[in-house]
């Protein structure tokens, strides 16, 4: 049974108050290293509430949209400043909500701090360019203008950077928001608006709806006062979304799964290779849309990176993220744990040669939590369901190879192309790489996660809906461009 003592229960965030949802009934989020702790409860949210939210989100666009660039950049200046006064807070409830370690969690949210003050001096820079017109007397431009109220539905992977690198180009760019986070992490996504409500962000521009996925996401997607949505999360979900938006016009984007791989070619540099294998792969238990999944290794250099890696990978120090020597952490649910083993006990059933990890964790003082060993697989295949599918979950995969045509071939044979890295010292190597290999963001020399906040971010084929977040490619997504012919 979960404590369920002294523990708050947060409101949705509606017009600029905190409110009770209709149905009543708050919904536990539990810390997923020790499931007898609730970390805080959330609103169950309705239908009702949901309208009441775009409602308030329509009503505060106009007034919001009006200001210039600088002032509503100001807010977002004043919202990073708030989140900074409270960053271990944040990072501390991210952890226990999650699991990912403090560290993690502490540079997951200066993250978001970042985001935001990028986002605030892009409310400066243009929107539009000037475009000669074939009448010598016109003045022909382009600007933009925002989408109204935007739907933003997050996961719990990176419950800070997410929803802030969806909601402050939304914001910069004169659109209102409702924001549905996963459950998992709505205490953590209570506190960032409890920031911006801090920041004294005008009432109805930021509204959050906590609640299922079911009734508040799709609610969200269904709405016909919902201008554009937003999303990450799972492919089935994403899709069921974006068919929705587009039955009804409404502008959508999606950023889905990966199954990434990286390529460690004969000449790479064995230890860097070893470390970014472990690092994009395990971080975060594995549960990163640009995770590290399966390893093509070239023959000549198999074995000694093999050796290398498991030694590294049976030193890592499983825990709770919390306590300072913990290197990771638990899987951040119920259903995330069945899903790995589910997919670790398919690997063996498949023919894969299990050579580390493989199950839960012995130590007694793990038994309360979601935890699972970090996992190494060999003589995996292309066609075995852990070498095709996202298992989100701290589970390697080893392909051997000899030629790097063939790695290429076997890293693009899979549906996703998020990230992918490769490890040479060969210049041609790496030009045939960035080339030839199907992936939005390609690495060399670095492992496979990894993303810059000023730089563009998405996917290729099932791993996104084909649209870039991040850097100024987000201004794409939140606004539409108006070209304007004005003659004397
Ligand atoms: N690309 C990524 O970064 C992520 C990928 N995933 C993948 O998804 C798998 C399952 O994780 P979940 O948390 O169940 O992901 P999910 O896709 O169900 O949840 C993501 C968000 O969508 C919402 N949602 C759920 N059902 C919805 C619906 N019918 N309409 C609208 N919104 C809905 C959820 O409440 C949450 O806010 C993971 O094992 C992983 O493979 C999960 C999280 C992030
Ligand atoms: O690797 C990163 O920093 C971002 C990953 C991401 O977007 C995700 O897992 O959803």
């Amino acid at each position: 049974m979960a404590t369920e003592t002294q523990v708050q229960i947060y409101g949705n965030y509606i017009n600029g108050e905190w409110v009770t949802a209709s149905s009543q009934e708050p919904i536990a989020s539990i810390n997923p290293a020790n499931t007898k702790e609730v970390v805080g409860y959330l609103q169950n949210s309705t239908s009702d509430d949901l309208n009441r939210a775009v409602a308030a989100a329509k009503e505060a666009q106009p007034a919001w949209r009006k200001l210039s660039g600088a002032v509503r950049g100001e807010y977002l200046y004043k919202i990073a400043s708030e989140m900074e006064k409270r960053l271990d807070e944040i990072a501390a409830t991210m952890t226990r909500e999650m699991g990912k370690t403090f560290g993690e969690a502490k540079g997951e949210t200066l993250r978001g701090i970042n985001i935001l003050r990028y986002y605030a001096g892009e409310g400066m820079r243009k929107v539009g360019d000037v475009i000669p017109s074939s009448d010598s007397e016109a003045l022909m431009f382009t600007t933009r203008v925002p989408l109204g109220v935007v739907g933003v539905i997050t996961p719990w992977n990176f419950p800070v950077a997410i929803p802030i690198w969806k909601m402050a180009p939304a914001l910069i760019y004169g659109n209102s928001i409702v924001f549905k986070p996963a459950s998992e992490t709505g205490v953590t996504a209570a506190k960032i608006v409890e920031c911006m409500d801090a920041a004294g962000l005008p009432a109805g521009v930021v509204n959050l709806v906590c609640g299922s996925g079911s009734v508040i996401g799709q609610g969200i997607a269904e709405h016909p006062s919902i201008n554009g949505v937003t999303f990450t999360g799972s492919n089935t979900v994403g899709k069921q979304i974006g068919q929705t938006c587009l039955a009804r016009g409404a502008k959508y984007q999606l950023e889905m799964g990966g199954k990434n791989p990286v390529i460690v070619a004969n000449d790479a540099d064995l230890d860097q290779a070893v470390e970014a294998t472990i690092s994009g792969g395990l971080r975060s238990t594995g549960q990163k849309c640009t995770a590290t999944s399966r390893v093509i290794v070239q023959s000549g250099i198999y074995d000694a990176f093999k050796e290398k890696l498991i030694e590294k990978v049976e030193a890592l120090k499983v825990g709770d993220g919390l306590q300072g020597e913990t290197w990771m952490g638990p899987c951040a649910n119920a259903n995330q744990l069945k899903t790995v083993l589910s997919y670790i006990e398919k690997g063996i059933a498949e023919g894969a040669t299990l050579i580390a990890g493989g199950g839960k964790p012995d130590a007694e003082d793990l038994a309360s939590g979601y935890y699972v060993q970090p996992t190494v697989f060999e003589d995996v295949t292309g066609s075995m369901s852990i070498a095709q599918e996202e298992i989100f979950g701290p589970v390697l995969a080893l392909m051997k190879v000899e030629t790097l045509e063939e790695a290429l071939e076997i890293a693009n044979d899979v549906e996703y192309g998020l990230s992918a890295s490769i490890f040479t010292k060969n210049i041609g190597n790496m030009l045939a790489f960035i080339q030839d290999m199907d992936a939005g963001l390609v690495r060399i020399n670095a492992e496979s996660a990894g993303v810059e906040l000023q730089a563009p971010f998405g996917g290729m084929k099932q791993s996104s809906s084909h649209s870039r977040e991040q850097g100024q490619a987000a201004i794409e997504f939140f606004t539409a461009i108006k070209t304007v012919f004005v003659k004397p």
